[in-house]
């Protein structure tokens, strides 16, 4: 039999399908992605969640003049479908391949392009009042998750939304998760929304008795409805938003295509920004991602029939080794709390948080809100490990600075996914961070070159009365280098092989890499130097002025942009001790955002791998 999903190749395509056929191409989408996400893997639950509310929006947008704004955009699999890119899912988020995200260089039908959360209501304003000023009558959409609404952003932006006097919809996704469960204040009075069925009989009743009044109980109770007083609490939920000055409507079953197309044009007629709160199941028609919605939030490739990971090695990550490290310390330290930004499971606090329930804090999708958080807990005499990813750490630049660095608190940054990432391509690659936390004075910046240097560091760090940032990478620690394990000092660096001529220089997950240059060039004669520098800040400068007196090229080495980065720090110190004979190869990302891709061929193309850095080292001779 012919497949209803055959019908769709491009855009608006769906329009064409018959309205009874709707919910067979529900099942065959939700067929699709989970065969092609078992594949390549990919970010499956939530887009499994989503797949009747993206029909429902497409039956009732017009792309690419509407404009549909996703947040974070890890639930935009159907859209990408629906806007004719069904042939990408075979290369979804390989290098060069389809982008796991909504893209404005991949589609004209993707308005914003997303990665970092909450940002979906200030996008889609900008685009209302564009349109506005433009004098154009295009529909404006965001789709913001339950747990994208902690986000401090989606508040400052529902704050100036409420002023729109023109019409966008917000559509709030509720599928009572984040990517573990959702937390917070705004989680509870959702869930209150959702499960309100008891207010909503008593609401019901009263409506009825009203309605019931011959003549005028109908009119008395539409109007009561469309008011904007206090009566209209007896019938309407989310009067939290309808008292910011929103309009709500809802909450609507999220796998009713008819009932959220209703909805949707309803909420098109209003001259105002109208929330529509919807009800998903993330993992929805999968069921061991129904029934463990968390671990098929992102997933490596899998087996269908089992839901089992297809990759078979199991070995131990940096965020394991923090996780465990942190649980050690934490027995012995009393001082000791653990903070994450709604990510308890990527940053390896899951055990944590059972063994400390006291002492651990989900804030919620809320980086800036999770440090300046912390800075109180460090002034309030405790020392707080705050546990975020490099990049979604980028949204806290100032609380650092303005909360942390200038009273020089006792703050531990444990960050991980720090360098390049691979698949979640540009938004997501951890490659500012030495850039942005070694410009801020007090601040000390460390990264280790294996799992035990990890564990040291962390130990070091807790014990000190200032901030400290530890870095390291996503992905599986190395074991090649546990012969060399010299006890972690203040400032200064270590050195695994003395040589000369040539110094490699390495920062954190370069130091592996900078063990296996020295091998391939000593096929070349040359028996290179290898520092693991540990301390990006403060840098040890008196061994780098010790190199510089047997050594004429310093090669410096690092998983981070070149502007601010540690090879311009070396390059600025040599030009103070004024040795500007020493050569200086700098290995690091030019000016450029990175795609997605294997880590290992994204290297490569950065010029980052053992073989391009030879090369370029050969040049130089
Ligand atoms: C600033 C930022 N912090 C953290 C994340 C990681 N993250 C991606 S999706 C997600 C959960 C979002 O929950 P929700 O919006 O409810 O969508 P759902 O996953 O439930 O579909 C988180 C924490 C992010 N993308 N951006
Ligand atoms: C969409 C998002 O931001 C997260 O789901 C992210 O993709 C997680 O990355 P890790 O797989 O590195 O935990
Ligand atoms: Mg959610």
């Amino acid at each position: 039999m012919p497949k209803i999903l055959d019908q769709i190749q491009g855009p608006n395509d769906i329009k064409k399908i018959k309205p009874k056929e709707l919910e067979q191409l529900a099942v065959e989408i939700r067929k699709f992605l989970i065969e092609k996400v078992s594949k390549t893997g990919g970010h499956l639950a939530s887009n499994l969640g989503t797949v009747e509310l993206t029909i429902a929006l497409h039956l009732v947008l017009d792309f690419p003049d509407d404009k549909l704004v996703w947040d974070v955009g890890h639930q935009a699999y159907t859209h990408k479908i629906l806007t004719g890119r069904k042939k990408g899912f075979d290369t979804l988020r390989q290098y060069q391949g389809m982008s796991g995200f909504p893209k404005r260089k991949e589609s004209e039908c993707d308005a914003f392009d997303v990665g970092h959360s909450s940002t979906s209501i200030s996008a889609a304003l900008g685009l209302a009042r564009a349109r506005d000023i433009k004098g154009n009558d295009n529909k404006v959409v965001a789709v913001i998750g339950d747990g994208a609404l902690s986000g401090g952003m989606a508040y400052e932006a529902l704050n100036n939304a409420a002023r729109l006097d023109s019409n966008m919809v917000i559509v709030l996704n509720d599928n009572n998760m984040s990517i573990t469960e959702n937390v917070g204040g705004m989680a509870n009075y959702l869930g209150k929304i959702r499960t309100g069925s008891k207010y909503r009989n008593l609401k019901d009743g009263v409506e009825n008795v009203i309605r019931s009044v011959p003549c005028v109980g109908n009119r008395v109770a539409d109007k009561v409805k469309r008011s904007k007083d206090s009566l209209k609490r007896l019938f309407i939920p989310g009067m939290l938003f309808e008292d910011m000055g929103l309009t709500y409507i809802g909450p609507i079953d999220g796998h009713n295509i008819e009932q959220m197309r209703r909805a949707f044009l309803s909420a098109f007629r209003a001259n105002e920004a109208v929330i529509v709160h919807v009800v998903t199941k993330k993992g929805k028609g999968y069921s061991f991602a129904e029934k463990k919605p968390s671990v098929y939030h992102g997933v490596e490739p899998f087996y269908v029939r089992t839901g089992e990971n297809k990759t078979k090695e199991k070995a131990i990550t940096y965020t394991q080794v923090f996780g465990k490290k942190l649980i050690e310390l934490a027995k012995e330290q009393e001082s000791i709390a653990a903070v994450c930004a709604a990510m308890p499971s990527g940053t390896g606090l899951m055990q944590y948080r059972k063994l400390f329930p006291e002492r651990y804090y989900d804030v919620g999708i809320a980086e800036e809100h999770a440090v300046t958080f912390a800075a109180g807990m460090a002034a309030g005499g405790m020392h707080p490990v705050v546990a975020i990813y490099s990049t979604f750490l980028q949204r806290a630049y100032d609380q650092i600075l303005h909360d942390v660095c200038i009273e020089s608190l006792p703050v531990t940054f444990a960050i991980d996914r720090a360098g390049i990432v691979g698949s979640d391509g540009e938004t997501h690659q951890g490659v500012f961070d030495l850039s942005y936390l070694c410009s801020m004075p007090n601040m000390t910046v460390m990264a280790p070159k294996n799992g035990t240097e990890l564990e040291e560091m962390l130990s070091f760090s807790v014990k000190q009365d200032m901030p400290i940032a530890i870095r390291y990478p996503r992905g599986k620690i190395n074991n090649r280098l546990e012969a060399f394990a010299k006890p972690i000092e203040y400032g200064k660096s270590e050195t695994l092989y003395s040589g000369e001529k040539i110094a490699l220089i390495a920062v954190g997950s370069m130091v592996e890499t900078a063990c296996d240059v020295r091998e391939k060039l000593k096929s070349h004669g040359i028996h290179a130097t290898v520092v693991n520098m540990r301390f990006v800040k403060p840098m040890d400068t008196e061994r780098l002025e010790e190199l510089t007196k047997s050594h004429s090229v310093f090669v410096t080495m690092e998983e981070n942009v070149e502007q601010g980065g540690f090879g311009q720090k070396v390059a600025d110190y040599l030009q103070t001790i004024k040795r500007n004979d020493i050569a200086l190869v700098n290995c690091s990302i030019r000016d450029q955002f990175i795609q997605h891709g294997n880590v290992e061929i994204l290297k490569k193309t950065l010029g980052l791998d053992a073989d391009s850095i030879t090369e370029r080292i050969l040049l130089n001779l």
